[in-house]
């Protein structure tokens, strides 16, 4: 589904990222870890389009660095960045549409697709009115999950979701997940997370980054 190969990328003009190879069929659940500065925002971010980069990158068998920025979510791909980037003076529903709308997508989908973030999200229906700007930190962690689960049909990109997650709302985001995975089964997932062992449970591949290059790629003993 998605395959990179020998990509490197920058940011303003400092290389990040050195030779990044890798393949994410449907289904897997992969955990992206590495150190803090390893590179793993950047690689997410270079999927999405927003680094410098060289290299081969496809998904679904189509060049995706031929795909401007701003269509890759149209291709189903849903990306919840670290720092949420959520407006704040629009209501968290109003947040949650936004993919749907910018992707232009029609009445009876959108809602459709609201009620499959609900399923998953239950308590962002409660939350919904209210402007994205009043809710904490972890709960705007729930609304960015909201937001890119509008539009990932094919893969879901997940930066960091549990730093900084009390425990409780950490237990709610995994369940979230747990709930995603049954009712998209073939949905790929990758997810970054400084801390190896807290996804090892429900990650069935872990890949480390290190200084910017990928330092190892092995499966997961136990899978979900
Ligand atoms: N806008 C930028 N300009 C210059 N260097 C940057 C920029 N963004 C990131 N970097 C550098 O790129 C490297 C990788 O950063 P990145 O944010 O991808 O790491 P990370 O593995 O996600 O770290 P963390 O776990 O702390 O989020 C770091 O050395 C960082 O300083």
């Amino acid at each position: 589904m998605l395959a990179l190969s020998k990509v490197d990328a920058s940011i303003n003009n400092i290389p990040i990222l050195r030779d990044i190879s890798f393949t994410v069929g449907p289904a897997e659940t992969v955990a992206l870890v590495g150190r803090n500065g390893a590179g793993k925002t950047t690689l997410l971010r270079t999927i999405m389009g927003f680094t410098t980069c060289h290299g081969e990158m496809r998904f679904e068998g189509a060049d995706l660095r031929a795909v401007d920025p701003h269509r890759r979510p149209g291709l189903g791909i849903g990306y919840a960045p670290e720092d949420r980037r959520l407006f704040s003076r629009f209501t968290i529903t109003q947040n949650i549409l936004l993919p749907a709308q910018v992707a232009k997508l029609g009445e009876t989908e959108t809602a459709s697709r609201l009620e499959r973030v609900y399923h998953v999200l239950p308590e962002l229906r409660d939350l919904g009115p209210r402007p994205a700007g009043s809710v904490s930190g972890g709960q705007g962690k729930m609304v960015a999950l909201g937001r890119a689960l509008m539009l990932s049909s094919r893969l879901l990109l997940l930066d960091e979701p549990f730093q900084g997650l009390a425990p409780v709302l950490a237990q709610r985001y995994a369940e979230a997940l747990g709930r995603l995975r049954e009712i998209d089964p073939t949905l790929a997932i990758i997810i970054t997370e400084s801390n190896p062992e807290l996804l090892r449970s429900f990650a069935s591949r872990t890949i480390t980054v290190e200084r910017g290059q990928i330092d190892s790629d092995a499966s997961n003993e136990r899978t979900t």
